[in-house]
C-alpha cells in the first residue's frame, strides 16, 4: 500500500465495515432502550460505560494498539452519547449561556447530538430538573484554585436531585476584547471566580485598577464584551470564538493546571461500579459541643472509609450560627460499611449521590 489512493481505498473499505458494525451495535442498543423503557430503568449508566472503557483500554494495551486511553475514551464517549439518544432522547440543562465551561463539560459527556438547555443561574438548572424540563443537569461544584461553588452546595442541600456523575475539566482563560490596545479598556467582565483566577495577569498588565464587573458567567462576559469596544472579557476560548471577540491574550490563568470539578445531576441511583465516590450532607446536632465532628468522622475511620473532601457551610435553617458539612468519600451507598454509618446517623445525614470517581 504505497500510494495515497491505495491507502484511501483501504480506509474506505474499513469505514464501510465500521459503519455496519456501529449500526449493528446501535440495533442492540435500541433493544436495550426498549427493555429499559418498559421497566423505567435509567438510560445513563456511568458505571457500565466505565467498565466498557476499562475493558477496551486493557484489550488495546494487550494488543499494542495505536490508540491511547484518551483517544479510546473520546471515540466511545461519543458512541455512548449517540446510543443514549437512540434509547431515549433526553434534554440536558446546564449553567449557560452557550460557551460556558459548563457547556463544554456537558458536551464532553452528552455529545454533539443531545438537546441542550442553557440556564443563566445554577438555581435555574436545579429548577428545570425538578420541574422535569430536563433529565440531566450540569453545574460546577468546585475549582482547584477557588474552592467550592457555594450556590451549588446550598442547592444540593435542599433539592431532591442526586449527583449521578462527576467530571474534571482543565480551565484555560483568555483576555478577549474588541479594543485595539490595553489602554482603551475601561471595564472588564467575567464571572467572579474568573477575576480571582487571573490576578497575576491583571497585575502584570496594569489592569488591577480597571473596573471589574462580575457577571453570571464567562460566556455572558464575552457577550457583553462583543457589544462594547471599551470592554474586555475574561472568558473561555469557546466563548470568545462563539461571540466573535478577538483574543488578545490566551491562557492567562495564574495556575495553568487549574481544574474545575463539575457534577451531573439527575433523579436516579447508580449501581455500584467498584470505583465510586459518595457525597453526603451532615447536619450534625449541637455543632457547638466539642468533639461532635470528630466523633462523626471517627466512624469513617473505624469503617476504613477514606474521605476525599470535607467542606463546611453556614447552616441555612438552624437556629443561631451553625454549620453543615459536605463530605465526599470513597465508596457507594450500597456498601455495607457505608450503610452502617448512614443508619447510625440517619436523622443527621442526607445522601447526595454515589457515582463513578471522575478522572482528574
Ligand atoms: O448497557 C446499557 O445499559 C446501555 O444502555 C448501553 C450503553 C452503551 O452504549 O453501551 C449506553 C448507555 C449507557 O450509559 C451505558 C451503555
Amino acid at each position: 500500500m504505497d500510494s495515497l489512493e491505495a491507502c484511501r481505498d483501504a480506509i474506505d473499505a474499513i469505514d464501510t465495515e465500521l459503519l455496519a458494525l456501529i449500526n449493528e451495535r446501535m440495533a442492540v442498543v435500541e433493544r436495550v432502550g426498549e427493555i429499559k423503557n418498559k421497566s423505567g430503568a435509567p438510560i445513563y449508566r456511568p458505571e457500565r460505560e466505565k467498565a466498557i472503557l476499562q475493558r477496551l483500554e486493557t484489550l488495546n494495551a494487550e494488543q499494542h494498539g495505536l490508540l491511547n486511553a484518551g483517544a479510546i475514551e473520546a471515540i466511545f464517549l461519543e458512541i455512548f452519547a449517540v446510543a443514549r439518544n437512540l434509547e431515549l432522547p433526553e434534554r440536558i440543562v446546564y449553567l449557560g449561556p452557550e460557551g460556558t465551561f459548563t457547556h463544554q463539560a456537558a458536551e464532553s459527556r452528552f455529545g454533539a447530538m443531545s438537546e441542550y438547555l442553557p440556564m443563566s443561574t445554577i438555581a435555574g438548572v436545579f429548577k428545570a430538573l425538578e420541574s422535569g424540563r430536563a433529565k440531566f443537569g450540569v453545574v460546577p461544584i468546585e475549582s482547584r484554585q477557588d474552592g467550592a461553588v457555594g450556590e451549588t452546595l446550598d442547592l444540593l442541600a435542599t433539592s431532591p436531585m442526586k449527583i449521578v456523575a462527576e467530571l474534571y475539566m482543565p480551565i484555560h482563560m483568555t483576555f478577549s476584547t474588541k479594543a485595539a490596545h490595553l489602554d482603551g479598556i475601561k471595564r472588564i467582565y467575567s464571572k467572579d471566580k474568573g477575576f480571582g483566577q487571573c490576578r497575576n495577569f491583571l497585575n502584570e498588565h496594569g489592569l488591577l485598577n480597571v473596573q471589574q464587573i462580575p457577571v453570571e458567567s464567562t460566556a455572558k462576559a464575552a457577550i457583553l464584551a462583543s457589544e462594547d469596544p471599551e470592554a474586555a472579557a475574561i472568558c473561555s476560548h469557546i466563548a470568545a470564538k462563539l461571540y466573535g471577540v478577538p483574543m488578545m491574550f490566551e491562557n492567562i490563568e495564574d495556575v495553568h493546571d487549574n481544574t474545575t470539578r463539575f457534577i451531573i445531576l439527575s433523579d436516579f441511583k447508580n449501581a455500584p461500579s467498584g470505583q465510586d465516590k459518595t457525597s453526603i450532607l451532615a447536619k450534625l446536632k449541637k455543632t457547638t459541643r466539642a468533639g461532635v465532628l470528630v466523633h462523626f468522622l471517627h466512624d469513617f475511620d473505624k469503617a476504613k472509609i477514606n474521605l476525599s473532601k470535607i467542606e463546611s457551610r453556614p447552616a441555612k435553617s438552624q437556629e443561631g450560627f451553625g454549620y453543615w458539612f459536605f463530605i465526599d468519600f470513597y465508596g457507594h451507598i450500597d456498601d455495607k460499611n457505608v450503610q452502617k454509618i448512614l443508619k447510625k446517623h440517619t436523622d443527621e445525614v442526607t445522601w447526595l449521590g454515589s457515582y463513578v470517581e471522575g478522572e482528574q
